[in-house]
């Protein structure tokens, strides 16, 4: 099967799938509730960027001749593994808090250390989550410094909730920070700025 049918390229990621586990489900659940009023969206996801959503962005990054092949090819690293073994996520945002909410299952090939989640695959989402948190309100963004406080390791295959708040904004700065709390809320797994 064609990884980047048509069909693919317009799928939306961020709904449950059968590798979800309850916890993961119920999560969904719960958060889809809270949309109801209106205050919470859910937050649709591609493995491809909708075409010419930062063609300028590109234009001034990336050698014309090479864009065209590059970009149908590239696909979004989050969203670059089979069902169920890396990033199954969902995020949600409440614009009026200026929070972004990621609700996270790290799969089998996000290993780091035997049985823990990787420490990169930690600050990818870390920095897919805050980086969406600031896009909210900027247009396009990029991630200038990001630090972050590795307090408790993650079991893999384990159900996270990551918490991004915009702190402040500076002209074209965003400051956003990000917690990572296992599932049920009492493990503070990671901190970052
Ligand atoms: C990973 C998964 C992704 C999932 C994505 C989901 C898709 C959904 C779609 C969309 C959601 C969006 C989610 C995005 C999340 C991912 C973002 C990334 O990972 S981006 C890749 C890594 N980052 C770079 O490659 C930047 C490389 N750096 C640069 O390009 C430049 O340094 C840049 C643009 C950041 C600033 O450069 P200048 O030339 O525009 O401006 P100057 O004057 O240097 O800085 C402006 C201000 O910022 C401060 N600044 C610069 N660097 C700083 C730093 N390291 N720490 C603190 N402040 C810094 C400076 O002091 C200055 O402040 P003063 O205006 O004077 O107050």
């Amino acid at each position: 099967r064609s990884f980047s049918s048509e069909k693919d390229i317009h799928k939306d990621y961020a709904v449950p799938n059968p590798t979800w586990s309850e916890d993961l489900r119920l999560l969904y659940e719960q958060f889809m509730k809270k949309c109801e009023d209106g205050s919470w969206e859910r937050l649709p996801s591609y493995r491809q960027h909708p075409a010419g959503g930062c063609s300028d962005f590109q234009a001034r990054h990336l050698d014309p001749s090479a864009m065209k092949e590059l970009t149908s090819r590239a696909r979004l690293f989050t969203r670059s593994f089979e069902d169920g073994l890396g990033f199954e996520y969902v995020m949600f945002c409440n614009d009026a808090e200026k929070r972004v909410v990621c609700i996270l299952q790290g799969g089998p090939h996000l290993q780091g250390m035997p049985g823990l989640f990787h420490g990169g695959a930690i600050l990818t989402i870390i920095d897919a989550t805050a980086g969406m948190c600031a896009k909210r309100i900027g247009k396009v963004v990029l991630t200038a410094n990001l630090n972050v406080n590795f307090k408790r390791p993650i079991p893999l295959c384990s159900v996270v909730v990551l918490n991004a708040q915009l702190e402040k904004a500076e002209g074209r700065k965003f400051f956003v920070s990000c917690t990572v709390h296992s599932g049920d809320g009492r493990t503070l797994h990671t901190e970052a700025t």
